[in-house]
């Protein structure tokens, strides 16, 4: 099931600094959206917001949702259960091969079976099935980062937060896997957010935010 997002009057701050502002957001159900911005501007800001990683004043709901009014435990459970994360520096584990590094969020769900063959089928997917027993340290930038984006869908979310996901990809790679996360999402009925300076990105998006100085507005 996608969810849309719906925001207004939020705020996230660090002390007295406020990090984000978003007035009025509404993005529908299953759409893909990006936010850009210069270095520095608030983007990965507003994907931790958007994660519930980061607290905020106001409301931020995906669907009923309000991620302003749950508690920090409740936002990790919404989170496990609705998102998957792909961030900018992969956080994979470097001991563990390409493989176990997909199948992390499996470990615990008594649905791993499945999980496990979705993990391969994109793995297959997106032309890492030879380095499925490779370890994380021996993989290149571009490979880590893919490693990251299967991770990232394995459990099938109803939403995908990505930042930067193409900054480590030669172009046809990059062109490749954003088209592969844009038909994904449209088969499997999942809203998109992507931070990042790539225009091929922007094109491939339904929407394109811009965000100066942590205000996000609409592009
Ligand atoms: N916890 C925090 N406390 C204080 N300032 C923070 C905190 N997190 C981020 N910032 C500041 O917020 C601003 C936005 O940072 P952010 O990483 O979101 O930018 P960005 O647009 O993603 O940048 P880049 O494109 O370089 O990755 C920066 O000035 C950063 O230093």
């Amino acid at each position: 099931m996608s969810l849309p997002l719906s925001i207004s009057g939020l705020t996230v701050r660090a002390g007295a600094r406020a990090l984000l502002t978003i007035e009025e957001l509404a993005l529908p159900a299953c759409s893909l959206t990006c936010i850009r911005g210069p270095s520095g501007a608030g983007k990965t800001t507003a994907l931790h917001a958007l994660a519930g990683l980061l607290s905020g004043t106001g409301r931020l709901a995906w669907g009923d949702a309000d991620l302003c009014r749950m508690s920090r435990m409740a936002r990790t459970r919404f989170r496990g259960a609705q998102m998957g994360m792909v961030f900018q520096d992969f956080l994979l584990f470097e001991e563990l091969t390409a493989r176990e590094n997909a199948l992390i969020s499996a470990v615990f769900r008594p649905d791993r079976a499945a999980l496990s063959r979705r993990a391969d089928a994109l793995m297959e997917r997106l032309g890492l099935s030879g380095l499925a027993q490779r370890r994380a340290d021996r993989l290149s930038g571009g490979e880590r980062q893919r490693v990251a984006v299967v991770r990232a869908l394995a459990h099938d979310p109803a939403i995908l937060l990505a930042d930067e996901p193409t900054a480590s990809l030669d172009r046809a790679t990059a062109d490749a896997l954003i088209a592969d996360l844009a038909a994904l999402a449209r088969a499997e009925g999942r809203s998109v957010v992507i931070a990042s300076h790539d225009p091929q990105v922007w094109d491939a998006m339904d929407r394109v935010l811009t965000i100066r100085d942590g205000v996000l507005e609409a592009g």
